[in-house]
Formats: structure tokens, sequence, C-alpha cells
């Protein structure tokens, strides 16, 4: 698990580590990796460093002095290296110091052009969202070969990843210490590229209570899937339960049933009008036309494509009585926001799983730019594990952590995609998995299989994703 911190808990772990070390050190290791970072980047790109040209776009603070010291150790190299203050007229100057006598120049605004390489050091965690016009047009005027993003792409609320007005779009960002939230959710991960995490000795003093999200990784993801044990039997790995489909919407619960079918569960029970397609399209699910002759599930998934009508409604009073940790997506989520009495007295785990539509309507206001907080909100309120879909799905508990995926891809955002996810979702709740953790898991399986779908350029739907599934949870356990 990667963990992600915001900027007072950097902040306060800077000041702790800066305490025991002669001053300036924390800016030279970052600028030491943010160096070699550029100059793979230039011999990948450019065939060199030497000779190539690099621009360094500087602020008034600290992100400006990282940009110039690295550049002037890849002007030591033989790069031709410029500098040029984007935003207000206070500069760093041991920074700038530093860079004149490695031969750099200082251009104007006006005369900024192509330069192979930019490092983007005009804003870094001291940055405000939303960078002053002038700065805007000035950046209009670089042009980049690759562009580099100095510890945050500037412009970008850090804490929230939110990203107002014109925020620098980089390939790559070289961060340090530890992720902070842009690089992890909302707009402003998408600006980020690939992260580079470069460790300038700041680790051991950051506070794991003062982390504020969670990113799974692959073996986290290896650990929580559960793999059968020779004492398991099929009812010990766990039965996963699925109320869905009507006939308006016949094709869910197979879509439902596939994303099942990939997760841990030793058994899967369906109860629906499309019972006899179920089976037909997937024999060895046991499935009936009602949740009454259903049977004994460890969990249920109710809610993609019933509706939202009486019979719809009934058959969610008659999941919800069962206390078991329930998955309510789609319909049942509309439903549970009319009749809030569904979820009262509740103690049995819940996970619910919106889209920013079905959040407004469980909420009564869409999301925020900072998805973590809003997910966070609606978990507190209704006690129920969240799933707030979207570019970077966000998992909220009620006990306060919050996971951002990693995974996924926009050939996700297709019919009956959320159909697949809740059925892996319920498998994983009835392997006995927590709601978090099951949340956490679907979310990245199901972007991994979203990226194995579209591979290469591939048309993807749904109907892909069952297989893609299977992909996705042997590519995690594959070492
Ligand atoms: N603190 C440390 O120990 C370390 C910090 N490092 C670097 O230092 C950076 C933080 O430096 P600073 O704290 O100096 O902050 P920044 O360099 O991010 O920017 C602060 C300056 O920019 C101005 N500013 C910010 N947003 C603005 C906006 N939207 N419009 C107009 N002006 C704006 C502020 O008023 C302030 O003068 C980090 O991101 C990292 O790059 C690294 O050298 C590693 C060690
Ligand atoms: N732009 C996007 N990038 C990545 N994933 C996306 C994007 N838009 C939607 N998704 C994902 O696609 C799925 C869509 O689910 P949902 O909205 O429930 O669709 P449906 O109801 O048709 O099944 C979710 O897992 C969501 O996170
Ligand atoms: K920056």
């Amino acid at each position: 698990m990667r963990e992600v911190w915001p900027v007072t808990a950097v902040r306060k772990a800077e000041s702790t580590v800066m305490a025991s070390l002669p001053e300036g050190t924390l800016m030279q290791r970052a600028a030491a990796g943010l160096e070699k970072v550029a100059a793979d980047l230039l011999v990948k790109h450019f065939g060199g460093v030497y000779g190539r040209s690099v621009l360094l776009l500087t602020g008034m603070g600290d992100n400006g002095g990282d940009a110039l010291f690295a550049g002037a150790r890849l002007a030591g190299r033989g790069a031709a290296v410029r500098a040029v203050q984007i935003l207000g007229s206070r500069r760093h100057e041991g920074g700038h110091k530093a860079l004149r006598m490695a031969g750099g120049r200082f251009i104007s605004p006006e005369d900024v052009g192509y330069h192979d390489l930019v490092l983007d050091g005009v804003t870094g965690i001291g940055g405000r969202p939303g960078l002053p016009i002038e700065a805007v047009n000035r950046l209009r005027k670089v042009r980049a070969g690759v562009t580099v993003a100095v510890d945050v792409p500037s412009g970008v609320n850090v804490d929230t990843g939110e990203a107002v007005g014109q925020a620098v779009h980089a390939e790559h960002t070289v961060t340090f210490g530890c992720l902070k939230p842009a690089h992890v959710t909302g707009p402003a991960s998408e600006l980020c590229g690939e992260i580079h995490l470069v460790d300038i000795g700041i680790g051991r003093a950051l506070r794991h209570g003062d982390s504020v999200l969670s990113v799974p990784e692959e073996s986290d993801i290896a650990e929580w899937v559960r793999r059968p044990g020779p004492a398991d039997d099929k009812y010990t790995r766990g039965v996963a339960g699925i109320a869905a489909g009507s006939t308006r919407y016949p094709g869910a619960p197979l879509l439902a049933a596939a994303g099942a079918q990939a997760g841990p569960a030793g058994m899967i029970r369906f109860a629906g009008d499309q019972w006899r397609q179920v089976v037909s399209r997937h024999p060895s699910i046991v499935a009936t036309p009602g949740i009454e002759e259903a049977g004994r599930v460890q969990a249920w998934l109710a809610g993609p494509g019933t509706g939202t009508g009486p019979r719809a409604l009934k058959t969610l009073e008659h999941v919800l009585e069962a206390e078991v940790p329930t998955v309510l997506d789609a319909d049942a989520l509309t439903l549970v926001a009319k009749h809030s009495r569904l979820l009262a007295g509740r103690r049995a785990p819940l996970v619910l799983t919106p889209h920013d539509r079905e959040y407004e309507r469980l909420y009564g206001s869409p999301p925020e730019g900072d998805r973590a907080s809003s997910a966070l909100a609606l978990a507190s309120r209704l006690n129920a594990v969240v799933l707030l879909k979207g570019h970077r799905t966000i998992v909220a508990d009620p006990d306060g952590s919050v996971y951002a995926n990693p995974t996924g891809t926009p050939d996700l955002a297709t019919a009956g995609s959320g159909d697949t996810l809740a059925g892996l979702l319920v498998s994983l709740l009835a392997s006995g998995l927590g709601g978090g953790r099951a949340a956490a898991a679907a979310a990245y399986l199901h972007g991994l299989a979203g990226e194995f779908a579209a591979r290469d350029g591939r048309p993807a739907t749904a109907e892909d994703l069952g297989d893609a599934l299977r992909d996705a949870v042997a590519s995690v356990r594959t070492p």
C-alpha cells in the first residue's frame, strides 16, 4: 500500500528531518533526484544530455529552487539550460547563483520558445490553486518536447486533486518524500503523467496517522483475493447472492453474474426474472425467480437492472433483512435515497457504489471537487462503505480510511460496466473480505480488466469484462 500525505504533514516531517541536517540538504537531494529523471528522459527521447535544450520555469519559492539546482547539474553535463521567471518577481537566490555558475542563462518570458525538456518549478506544495493570468499567459508561450513537473504540476490544489483554471500538464512528475493527494485523485492526477517518487529521507518522520489516502498495490490485491485452501469446500469459500434484472433491463443480471464468476466465492445464487438466461449462460449458478426461495448467502448484491418499482422495493427489503454484508448498486441506490427507512438500524456491513448522479440522490448535492472528502462524508452519514465511481474511483470506509484506485481507463465508461464491478464486489464480500478492502480490490481489478479489454486500442464493452477480470486476477497473482 502506498500512503498519501497532505501538505501540512509533509512540512512537519521536513522540518523534523531538517533540524538535524545542514541547511539545504533536502533541496540538494530533491535536485539530485530531479536531475536523474530529467537526464534519463533526455537520453531516452533525444539521445543524450549534452547539447540538449532545457528550460526551467520558476516561481518565487523552493519549488523553483529545486528546478534551478537540477538545471545547474544538467548544465554541468553539457545541456543548454535556460531559466525563466513565470510567477512573481522574487527569485531563489541560491538556485540562481548555482545555475549562473554552471553556465545557465536567464531569459525573459517573451523569449521562451521550444525546448527539449521543460522543468516546471513554478509552484510546489506551497502553491495555491489557480495561477494568476500573467503566469498563465507566460506558460502559454512555452513549447516542450517533454514536460516534467517538479513535485506537482503548478496550478493544482495539492491537497484535494482539484485543478483550478489553467494548470501545467506534465508527462512526468518528480515528487519528493511521499505521494500527495494531487498525484492520485481528481483532475490533477491526470496532469501528472508518470509519477517518480524520490526518497529525500523524510519517510521516517511521516506519521502513519497523518496519511489521508491509501493507494492499493498489486501485492495488496493479491493478498486480499482469497484462494481456496485444502480444507475449503464451496460453502466455506463463501456464497454470493445476486438480486438483479427486470423485463426492462434483462442484460444487467448476466453482466453482474459474469463479474461475480471472476471472484473468489465458491458459489453464486441468483434471484430474478432472468434466472433461466443466467443458468443458460452460467450453469454453475443456482438461480430462482423469487428472492424468497433463493437460499442462504454470505453476501448479497441488490440493484443492477431491477428498476425502482414495488417489486424491486420488496426484493431490496428482503435482501436488507438478511443482515449479511450487502452491496447496493444502481436502482437499489435510488430506492434507498427515496426510502431512508430502508437503512435505519442496519448493523451488517453495507457497500454503496454510486456514480456522481447516484451520489447526488443519496447525499442531496453532487460530489465536490475534493472527491475523497465527498465520499467520506456520505460514508459517515450512512455508515456504509462508499465506492464513488469515476476516473479515479475513491473508496471511503466509515472507519475513516480512504483508498484511491490507481487502475482504469475511460474505456470503462460503457453501459453495464458497473454491473460487472458490482458482481465482482459481492463475490469478494462473500469470501469474507471487509467492505473497504472488498470495494478497493473490486475497483482495482475492474480497472485493470478495463485496461486489458481496451489494450492496443480495442473497442471494449461490458461483455468483454468477465474474461478480462479473470486475466486481471491472474495478473495480480503472478509475481
Ligand atoms: N520544504 C522542504 O524542506 C523541501 C521543499 N522542497 C521543494 O519546495 C517546494 C515548496 O516550496 P515553497 O514552500 O517555497 O513553495 P512554492 O515554491 O510551492 O511556492 C511558494 C511561493 O509561490 C507563491 N504562490 C503560490 N501559489 C501562488 C498562486 N496561485 N499565485 C501567486 N503566487 C503563488 C507563494 O506566495 C510563495 O511565494 C516543494 O514543493 C519542493 O519542490 C524540496 O526542495 C525538498 C525539501
Ligand atoms: N472517465 C472514466 N475513466 C475511467 N473509468 C470510468 C470513467 N467513467 C466511468 N468509469 C468507470 O466505469 C464504470 C461505470 O459504471 P456505471 O456508471 O455504474 O455504469 P453502468 O450503470 O452502465 O454499469 C465505473 O466502474 C466507473 O468507475
Ligand atoms: K511544479
